[in-house]
């Protein structure tokens, strides 16, 4: 067995990964990086950018049907071309992922190990690759950045090549005609929204009447009536799946007494993601924390576990499996297991989520649901909202569908949190989450410029509404410091 000696290895070469592999280099040359399947990152190959790539195709199909609103008619047909759909998506996301790879060749070729790493104690770990050819690496410090994998129920194995997941819709030649989407978080609405625009015969699965991972009540219901409206949605059914004589997915659903059956190509798991730690010999260290999912337990501003010379990153520590949160934590790691025992707190940017569904969907800061957490019966946190049905930008242009709920602490005025399904989420989610790293008041966000007509006076709106309710008193503000959830 070949034998290597490291100062720093990291375990998993995706965008945690490369982060970390970068951040330790600055302190040593000696840092090795194991990738098991490909370099070129689930972000770039099967999931942010290409996921992004077929939701624009879907939207070109989608406007030309919906300019009559605006007296414009165009009076012929959309036609989708699934394998020139495909092909686009394909041949655009290769031209990401070539990118990642470029800069993964750039670096040296001994200290890239392609194989799949295991632990066998704390310092060691073992490379197997294709060939079943194996490399121990004894390393002084350890960053594991293995991803994570998308849940599949035992029941649909039996599905075989009918059961598919995002890798999988990414790598189609052209559209198939059916699709049951398990799962009404983030993948299901925007691969399943974007699939349904281009054609394709969709149905989706949920659980508990939720949609897209949205906490507050108010934004969920609204979200629901807009989807439902396009979506054939069953988010509380009893579902049993199996495979029909003609080959095909067949979805037995029961949703509060309205039966029904539905038939497709393929069943997309869009369940949720399970972190890739599971798999990785963890327990052959029996001194590791793990979480109640078998999760290595970390300080989310050093990415320390509690063994101290190994850290963790990415989707595979489970805090916030979003792609920059991914960079952000590969990057503390990396730098932390690079000048080990010195280690110093990261930066930690305030949270922001978009889901990139039509209307888009986005949170900021503290959810709804946290800060009832945070706050219970204290009525510490006063809500404020606008509904974009009358809000003037908006309905120029014909998006004039949603609600952003916004969030703000008695006493301080200090600005929380928002919740929002509606038009340019996505622009909004970055003007708020700014505002709240910067621990504005809802005061000060107010007495920034609001242009007009933009959409974002409708945020000015909700800002308005929260701050008629909020009470500032430094009295107050040491109550609410003192709330029982905080
Ligand atoms: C369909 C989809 C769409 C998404 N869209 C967005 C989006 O729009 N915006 C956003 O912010 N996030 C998005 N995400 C989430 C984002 O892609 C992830 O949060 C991010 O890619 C995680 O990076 P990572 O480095 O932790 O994992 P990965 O990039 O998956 O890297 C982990 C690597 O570890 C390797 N590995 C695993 N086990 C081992 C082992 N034992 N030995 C060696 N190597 C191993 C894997 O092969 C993999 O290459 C999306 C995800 C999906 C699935
Ligand atoms: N725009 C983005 O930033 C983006 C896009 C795609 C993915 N992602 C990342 O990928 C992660 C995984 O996405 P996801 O959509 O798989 O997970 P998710 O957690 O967002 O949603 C899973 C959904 O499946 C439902 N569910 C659970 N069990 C079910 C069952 N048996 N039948 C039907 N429904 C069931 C849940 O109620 C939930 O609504 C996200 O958390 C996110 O971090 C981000």
């Amino acid at each position: 067995m070949n034998k290597i000696q490291a100062d720093v290895v990291v375990i998993g070469g995706g965008s945690a990964g490369m982060g970390a592999f970068r951040a330790a280099r600055k302190a040593t040359d000696n840092v090795y990086i194991v990738e098991d399947y490909k370099f070129g990152t689930t972000c770039a190959r099967v999931g942010c950018m290409p996921s992004k790539l077929l939701i624009a195709a879907a939207e070109a199909a989608h406007q030309p049907k919906h300019t009559a609103q605006f007296g414009v008619h165009i009076d012929c047909e959309v036609r989708v071309d699934g394998k020139a759909v495909m092909d686009r998506v394909r041949a655009e996301r290769d031209r990401f992922v070539g990118f990642v790879v470029e800069d993964v060749e750039a670096w040296p070729e001994d200290k890239r190990l392609l194989g799949r790493a295991t632990f066998k104690d704390a310092h060691t770990i073992v490379v197997t690759n294709q060939a079943g050819e194996q490399t121990q690496v004894t390393a002084k410090r350890v960053v594991i950045a293995t991803g994570s994998r998308p849940i599949v129920l035992p029941a649909w194995e039996a599905l075989g090549e009918r059961l598919i997941i995002n890798d999988d819709v990414f790598s189609w030649e052209t559209l198939p005609k059916s699709v049951a989407v398990f799962g009404s978080g983030v993948i299901g609405l925007e691969l399943g929204q974007a699939l349904a625009r281009l054609g394709v015969k969709v149905h989706v699965f949920g659980r508990g009447n939720t949609i897209g991972g949205i906490s507050d009540p108010t934004v969920s219901a609204k979200a629901l009536e807009i989807f439902q409206q396009e979506l054939d949605m069953h988010l509380d059914a009893n579902t049993s799946v199996s495979l029909n004589a003609a080959g095909n997915v067949e979805v037995a659903y029961d949703q509060h007494g309205e039966q029904g059956v539905f038939e497709a190509e393929y069943l997309l798991a869009a369940i949720g993601r399970k972190p890739n730690t599971d798999n990785i010999g963890l327990e052959n260290l029996p001194e590791l924390k793990l979480d109640k999912h078998g999760v290595p337990v970390a300080d989310r501003h050093t990415m320390q576990t509690s063994i101290p010379h190994l850290f963790i990153a990415g989707d595979a520590s489970n805090q916030l499996p979003l792609l920059h949160e991914a960079s952000d934590q590969g990057v503390i790691a990396g730098k932390n297991a690079g000048t080990y025992p010195e280690i110093d707190r990261g930066l930690r940017r305030s949270a922001i989520g978009v889901i990139f569904s039509d209307p888009q969907i986005m949170s900021v800061g503290y959810r709804w649901r946290d800060l009832a957490d945070l706050y219970p019966d204290c009525g510490c946190f006063a809500e404020g909202e606008v509904s974009f049905h009358n809000q003037g930008r908006s309905r120029v242009m014909g998006v004039n569908r949603g609600m952003l709920r916004v969030y703000a602490e008695q006493g301080s005025g200090r600005f929380l949190g928002a919740e929002m399904i509606g038009p340019a989420a996505e622009h909004i989610a970055h003007l708020l989450a700014w505002a709240h790293q910067q621990k504005m008041t809802v005061a000060e966000m107010l007495d920034m410029p609001f242009y007009h007509p933009v959409i974002e006076e409708g945020v000015r709106t909700a800002l308005r509404d929260v701050n008629a309710k909020l009470q500032l008193s430094a009295d107050l503000e040491a109550e609410c410091a003192a709330c029982p959830g905080l």
